[in-house]
């Protein structure tokens, strides 16, 4: 008979806010979609904050290294890339090694903007990337 184990990840991410010359008509990837932010985020991909931290808590979970590991931090051939394209990586690699995903707590600190009403919209699209019913992400 197998036991079964439960493993916890922990991630985090941080990038630097950048002036735009977008004014108000400009956003930032936020957990997959689209934020209104009158600053950019420098990265080499689309600096999705979110997503990052919570790949790296999957991979981290698994034993299966960091985000940097698997996608080179500056390679080229990431310039620009939707985040979501990462995640599905990690959670692959989840599923792979026979594991599932219970819950994601994630906590997104900015003190500009403030984007408490684009909370239930970011748990809402994060969710659907792993199939789980949005009461398990918070
Ligand atoms: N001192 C460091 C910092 C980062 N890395 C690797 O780069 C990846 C991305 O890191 P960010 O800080 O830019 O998010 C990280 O996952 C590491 O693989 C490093 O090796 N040394
Ligand atoms: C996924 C990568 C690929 O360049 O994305 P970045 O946008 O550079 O973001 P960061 O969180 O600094 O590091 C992870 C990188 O490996």
């Amino acid at each position: 008979m197998t036991s079964k184990q439960t493993r916890v990840g922990m991630g985090f991410d941080a990038h630097r806010y950048l002036s735009t010359q977008n004014g108000s008509t400009n956003t930032v990837i936020l957990c997959g979609i689209e934020v209104p932010s009158t600053y950019d985020i420098e990265a080499n991909s689309d600096g999705d904050v979110g997503l990052h931290a919570i790949i790296d808590a999957l991979l981290g979970s698994v034993d299966a290294g960091d985000i940097g590991m698997h996608f080179a931090p500056g390679d080229t051939q990431w310039k620009g890339a939707r985040s979501s394209m990462f995640l599905k990586h990690a959670l692959a690699i989840v599923h792979e090694k026979g594991d599932e995903l219970i819950n994601i707590d994630i906590t997104i600190i900015a003190e500009k903007r403030y984007i408490s009403s684009y909370r239930e919209l970011c748990v809402k699209n994060s969710a659907s990337y792993y199939l789980l019913a949005s009461d398990a992400l918070v």
